[in-house]
């Protein structure tokens, strides 16, 4: 058996496609144009590459685009003034620190996170957005988990009912994953580091979510014949060569379906991104008449 490939360049077209409809009708009923912020700190290389990526899909959908480098030593002082400014620029709708901070300001990161505007938090990272998230009033949601979740809807796989494991449990994926998962009525079981007989509760799952940071961490073996295996993953193992968490040729052979890395859910991040940013506009133009 060959595990059907969903294929992330599809499903974000389509939510690019709908964006871009907003982008428009945005600009028609309030003259408004969308515009996200994206704050980077220091020169990670990966981090450079979403960076490009989101500025490009940006100017794609025509929404204004704003890219602030800011020195590798930046201060929390530095970044919360940065933040207050785009708080109050009303050209700016959505903003998002790319993460990880360098290590003399890790420590800082809630801190610094929870000075973003909730209305402008495209992220869905902002406590106040991840207790609605936690309460079922789903807001502004993290990108990635809910780029996943639209991947499946859109695939046509039914949540409700089904028996979900995620493997991983960051406030980025794992956690909100879970959320998500639950309020669309699967049965979700949530693992980590310290889980024990990972392999057995794996092999239970109608939909496996891999978020761990580890090349070809899920094996063939920790597989249900037909699951739906979607990895999250992004490892760089060479310099050109990026794989997930899943040893994808082993197991495309037993799932049922399966995401690819490259040109999986990560490209979902980015359309998720994009509606995100078109949804907080929207929000705040309705706020202010
Ligand atoms: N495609 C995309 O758009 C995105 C991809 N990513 C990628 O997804 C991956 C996960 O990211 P993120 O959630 O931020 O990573 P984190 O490092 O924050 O979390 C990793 C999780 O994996 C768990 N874990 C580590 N080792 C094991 C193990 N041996 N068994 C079971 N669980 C384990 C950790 O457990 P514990 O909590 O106990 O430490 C932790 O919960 C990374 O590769 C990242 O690059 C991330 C964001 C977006
Ligand atoms: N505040 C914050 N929000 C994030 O959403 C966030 C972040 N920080 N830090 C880093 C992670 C990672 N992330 C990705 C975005 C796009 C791709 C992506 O476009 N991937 C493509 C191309 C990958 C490539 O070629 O490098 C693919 O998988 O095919 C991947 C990963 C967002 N993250
Ligand atoms: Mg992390």
């Amino acid at each position: 058996m060959t595990a059907k490939l969903l294929e992330g360049k599809i499903f974000a077209a389509a939510i690019k496609a709908e964006a871009k409809k907003q982008v428009e009708s945005l600009q028609q009923e309030f003259k408004v144009t969308p515009g996200l912020a994206v704050i980077i700190v220091g020169e990670n290389p990966a981090s450079k590459v979403y960076v490009a990526n989101k500025h490009r899909s940006c100017e794609e959908l025509g929404i204004y685009s704003e890219v602030i480098e800011m020195p590798i030593d930046s201060t929390k002082a530095m970044l919360l003034a940065q933040i207050d400014e785009l708080n109050h620029n009303c050209k700016i709708h959505g903003i998002l620190v790319q993460l990880p901070l360098p290590p003399h300001i890790h420590t800082d990161e809630a801190e610094i996170l929870d000075f973003i505007d909730p209305d402008k938090d495209v992220d869905g990272f902002h406590p106040i957005n991840v207790g609605k998230l936690a309460t079922g009033q789903e807001h502004l949601v993290p990108c990635t988990p809910m780029g996943c979740i639209k991947m499946l809807e859109l695939a046509g796989i039914e949540i409700a009912g089904k028996n979900a494991v995620i493997i991983g449990r960051s406030n980025i994926v794992g956690k909100p994953m879970f959320h998500l998962l639950l309020a669309r009525d699967a049965t979700v079981t949530v693992c980590h580091s310290r889980t024990k007989n990972l392999a057995a509760i794996t092999k239970q799952a109608d939909i496996l979510v891999a978020a761990v940071g580890r090349p070809h961490f899920v094996t063939a073996d920790m597989v249900k014949p037909g699951a739906v295996v979607i990895d999250v993953g992004i490892n760089r193992i060479a310099p050109k060569k990026l794989v997930g968490d899943v040893d994808f040729e082993a197991v495309k052979s037993v799932a049922g379906a399966i995401t690819p890395v490259p040109g999986g859910v990560g490209l979902l991040t980015i359309a998720i991104l994009m509606h995100n940013t078109v949804k907080a506009a929207r929000l705040q133009l309705s706020k202010t008449i």
